[in-house]
């Protein structure tokens, strides 16, 4: 990270871009503007980027960290639109720095990218004297992306329409998992556009205060609709979801549009044993074991 801050700056701020995981995603409609309706339980993960911003005599933006090289810090960066949406609605905004230290896979199903827009948005409305409302925050954020405003929440979540009505999801487990990407980039706007049935049930209600083996039954009932279309267009993600089953998860399946799978343990120890022995196996592949928060 390359900040121009001596370390230990007071007005550095620090926010965790968390991965997003949908547990479960049904296709329940399309609109008229082409954007689909979903039915999805999303949760969130240690695992995450890391947004860092402070005051700084001119506006600069790096970029570190595992994935960094596959993104441009330009204008595109989902961190700067955020910081431009910021600045077009509080003109007095200061000069920042922001640097994104990209842990993240890119284009893999967890919504990194938003995650970097959200922390983006809650690190510099916390900066200014007059921060942004939660209202003007989630207008802000759902015009940043449809999954900008469940990754501002970043707690366990239903969500449904195109991803601006979020309903809080209570009771559930701190869920143990190892994220697996086959390394491939999946077009979200492709898998969308390559699914044959867009009419399905929501998802069945899930009860209150669940235990881990009742969560796994409820997801057994449910699916993610975009795992067939992406799994035509990226087939490791079969490979993937095989390789969890094989190292010992309780559950697998692809997260949102794809290519990163997860699986569920019924532990830390499990989950970073799998963790161990899917990434000696497939040392090409992202493989990290975390858990919710
Ligand atoms: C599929 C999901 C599930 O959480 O996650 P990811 O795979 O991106 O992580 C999201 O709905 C993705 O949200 P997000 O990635 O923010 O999508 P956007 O940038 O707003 O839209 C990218 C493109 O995907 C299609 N799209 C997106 C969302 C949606 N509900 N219906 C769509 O048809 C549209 O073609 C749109 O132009
Ligand atoms: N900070 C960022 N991190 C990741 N992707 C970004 C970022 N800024 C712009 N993008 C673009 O947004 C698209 C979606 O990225 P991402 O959020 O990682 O996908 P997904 O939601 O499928 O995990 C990518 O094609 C990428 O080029």
């Amino acid at each position: 990270m390359n900040l121009h801050l001596p370390a230990g700056d007071a007005a550095l701020v620090t926010e965790h871009a968390a991965a997003k995981i949908n547990l479960a995603l049904h296709i329940t409609g399309q609109r008229d503007d082409g954007y689909h309706l979903l039915d999805t339980l999303v949760v969130f993960t240690q695992a995450g980027d890391t947004i860092r911003a402070a005051p700084s005599d001119e506006d600069r933006f790096t970029l570190s960290g595992q994935f960094a090289s596959i993104l441009q810090a330009d204008a595109d960066n989902l961190v700067l639109r955020a910081r431009d949406l910021i600045r077009q609605l509080r003109p007095e905004l200061p000069p920042v720095a922001l640097d994104l230290e990209k842990s993240l896979p890119v284009a893999s199903g967890i919504g990194g990218g938003s995650a970097d827009a959200a922390a983006t948005l809650r690190a510099l409305s916390g900066m200014l004297d007059a921060p942004l409302s939660e209202a003007e925050l989630s207008v802000a954020a759902l015009s940043l992306g449809a999954d900008v405003p469940m990754c501002l929440a970043s707690h366990p979540l239903r969500v449904r329409g195109i991803g601006e009505s979020l309903a809080p999801v209570r009771g559930l487990p701190v869920l143990h998992m190892v994220l697996v990407n086959p390394g491939m980039a999946v077009s979200t706007p492709t898998v969308f556009g390559s699914l044959l049935e867009k009419q399905n049930a929501p998802l069945p209600e899930l009860p209150g205060n669940v235990a881990f083996s009742d969560l796994v039954d409820w997801l057994r009932k449910t699916r993610n609709d975009l795992q067939h279309p992406a799994s035509v267009q990226v087939p490791q993600i079969g490979q993937a979801i095989s390789a969890l089953d094989a190292a010992g998860a309780a559950f697998s399946r692809m997260s949102g549009s794809g290519a990163t799978c997860f699986g569920l343990f019924p532990d830390a120890t499990a989950a970073q044993a799998a963790a161990r022995s899917l990434a000696s196996r497939s040392p090409a592949w992202y493989v990290k074991a975390t858990q919710t928060i």
